[in-house]
């Protein structure tokens, strides 16, 4: 099992150690603009297999537009903890917005 953590270390090191045959290596030594295309492609790979039915397919669009992600995070020196703040700190407040008898998922 992989996590977004786990990839994101993954990445970090092809970053900091790059090797001849690896793609995150290629992507970083290629740069910020490529890395924002393969952004773009893969995202509309996303929307294009989200019209369809084969949630395999999705699945794996998904996967490769994480992963560009991640690549951009790093490229950016941004890391997952920063997401990770963001999502509490928007939690928090939709969370604080909730009206009184809205559904609680917790409960
Ligand atoms: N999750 C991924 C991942 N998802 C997608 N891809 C690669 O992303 C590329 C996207 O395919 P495309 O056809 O869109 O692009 P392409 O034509 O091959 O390349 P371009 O010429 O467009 O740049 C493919 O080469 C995939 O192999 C990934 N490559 C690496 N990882 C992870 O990164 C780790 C390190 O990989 P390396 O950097 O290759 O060692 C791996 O163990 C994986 O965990």
């Amino acid at each position: 099992m992989q996590s977004l953590d786990q990839l994101y270390q993954v990445v970090r090191c092809r970053q900091a150690d790059p090797f001849e045959g690896s793609y995150t290596a290629y992507l970083f030594e290629e740069g910020l603009d490529k890395i924002l295309k393969k952004v773009g492609e893969e995202a509309a790979e996303v929307i294009i297999a989200g019209k369809n039915t084969d949630r395999a397919d999705l699945t794996g669009e998904i996967c490769d537009l994480l992963y560009h992600l991640t690549v951009l995070m790093a490229e950016k020196g941004l890391d997952p903890a920063t997401i990770d703040s963001e999502l509490a700190r928007r939690a928090e407040k939709i969370g604080n917005k909730k009206p009184s008898h809205a559904s609680d998922p917790e409960s």
